[in-house]
């Protein structure tokens, strides 16, 4: 397919996403599969183009006056993916399958720097308040951050295999090591249609040498640093991306009990814990097989349901869809999970709350709220560990008083994500 194809294809996409509220990735695959005659190099190029697009929607609608997909698409080309508006209609001009120019005439003559600032930061309006009490006055470029391209990052599963000998197997895939973690990798992001690699089907994949893991969630996991033989129960397990590292930072010692309470959420971490080659891991998908556990664990991790704000990146769809609703939902569940989890902990021991969501309402609301009304925990600062586990050359992340942490694109090249420790009095 030529330049034009793609676009058009691009312009159905997102379309589709629109009118049917649909996730990208499943209106992606149902293009794919309804134009088989489409190569993984077309594939690539037309989900750059819509994930590209949503992520700087409302400043490429501003700039163009319009709100069309195909506007939208325009906007990446000129925008995003280097090209001029000559350059562009010569690459187009012999193209059939090209789409119809929009009118260029606003692009021509706007500046951003004109746009409200939520605009420019591509955040929705209602949203920027939370920004603006959080980061300060750096909301805006913490907005913009979100709305960039993210790596690929893996982790090298120290059970198996080591950071050296992974970089050496995705060698073609321009794989190096990540800047913050000791077992992070990183593949850069790529420009215009560039292909990231499927490096899930690569042999060294299935021997479990390496997970996909963003290098944010890598950092809150090597935070919580279980020691070797303790006792964890990771409750808001999920597929268990969290669950496999803290295997790995164990050596296989001691014991994980993985719990989730939503099966068809967790069922894929069998499969996950058998190729990293795990033995200390427990799986649960009952609340009644934790009742023997109770005030007996080290640590306990509620990795919680969230907005996802700290994933737009990947999930530019969301950041549309979010509401003042969803919050409200979210940070209710955020409490249940947190109070239910709270109960598992031994006298003394660990508590972890981590989101990867950066509103305060979800962050350190949640956690100072939970410890007014439970005096038995106590926050415990987190900001020493990070030299501590990550060297004093590692980018710091935001904290406002040292106590709890939260990454973001635009500080710590990552995922956003927020971290607390807590502390139950002996
Ligand atoms: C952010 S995801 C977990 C991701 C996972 N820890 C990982 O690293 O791949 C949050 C999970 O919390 C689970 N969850 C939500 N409410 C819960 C509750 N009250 N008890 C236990 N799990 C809950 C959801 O089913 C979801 O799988």
């Amino acid at each position: 397919m030529r330049l034009g194809g793609r676009m058009a294809a691009a312009i159905e996409v997102l379309t589709d996403i629109e009118a049917r509220k649909r996730p990208v990735a499943d209106a992606l695959k149902d293009w794919g599969l309804s134009h088989r005659f489409a190569g993984s190099g077309d594939r690539a190029a037309i989900g750059n183009l819509v994930y590209d697009a949503l992520r700087m929607r409302l400043s490429h609608a501003w700039l163009m006056d319009s709100e069309s997909e195909t506007a939208l698409v325009y906007a990446v080309l000129l925008r995003q993916w280097g090209y001029s508006s000559e350059t562009l209609a010569a690459e187009l001009s012999d193209d059939k399958f090209a789409p119809e120019a929009p009118d260029l005439s606003a692009l021509a003559a706007r500046n951003l720097s004109d746009a409200p600032l939520h605009v420019q930061g591509d955040l929705p309006d209602w949203v920027q308040p939370s920004f603006q009490a959080f980061f300060g006055d750096n909301w805006l470029a913490e907005a913009q951050g979100m709305a960039t391209r993210p790596t690929l990052d893996l982790r090298a599963n120290t059970l198996k295999a080591n950071r050296d000998k992974v970089v050496k197997a995705l060698d073609r895939s321009g794989a190096m090591p990540s800047p913050i973690t000791p077992n992070g990798i990183r593949i850069p992001a790529g420009t215009g249609p560039s292909r990231l690699p499927n490096v899930t089907a690569e042999v060294s994949f299935e021997k479990g040498w390496f997970e996909v893991q963003d290098e944010g969630s890598q950092i809150v996991s090597d935070l919580i640093r279980p020691a070797e033989g303790t006792q964890v129960l990771d409750y808001c397990a999920g597929g268990g991306g969290k669950t496999l590292a803290l295997s790995a930072a164990m050596h296989n010692k001691g014991q994980i009990h993985a719990y989730d309470a939503d099966r068809k959420r967790l069922a894929p971490i069998i499969e996950r814990l058998r190729r990293a080659g795990t033995r200390n891991v427990q799986v649960h998908d009952h609340p009644r097989d934790l009742v023997n556990l109770e005030g007996r664990l080290d640590t306990v991790l509620v990795d919680a349901p969230c907005t996802g704000t700290g994933t737009w990146r990947r999930r530019p769809d969301t950041k549309w869809r979010l509401t003042p609703r969803t919050i409200e939902e979210r940070t209710a569940q955020q409490i249940d999970a947190l109070t239910k989890a709270s109960a598992y902990v031994r006298p003394g021991g660990t508590l972890v709350y981590v989101t990867c969501s950066v509103l305060p309402e979800e962050n350190d609301q949640q956690v100072r709220r939970f410890c007014d009304e439970h005096p038995e925990f106590s926050i415990k600062p987190v900001l020493d560990d990070w030299t501590a586990c990550f060297g004093a050359a590692a980018p710091k992340p935001h904290s406002p008083d040292g106590s709890t942490l939260t990454l973001t694109p635009a500080t710590t090249d990552t995922d956003g994500f927020f971290f607390c420790r807590m502390q139950r009095e002996g």
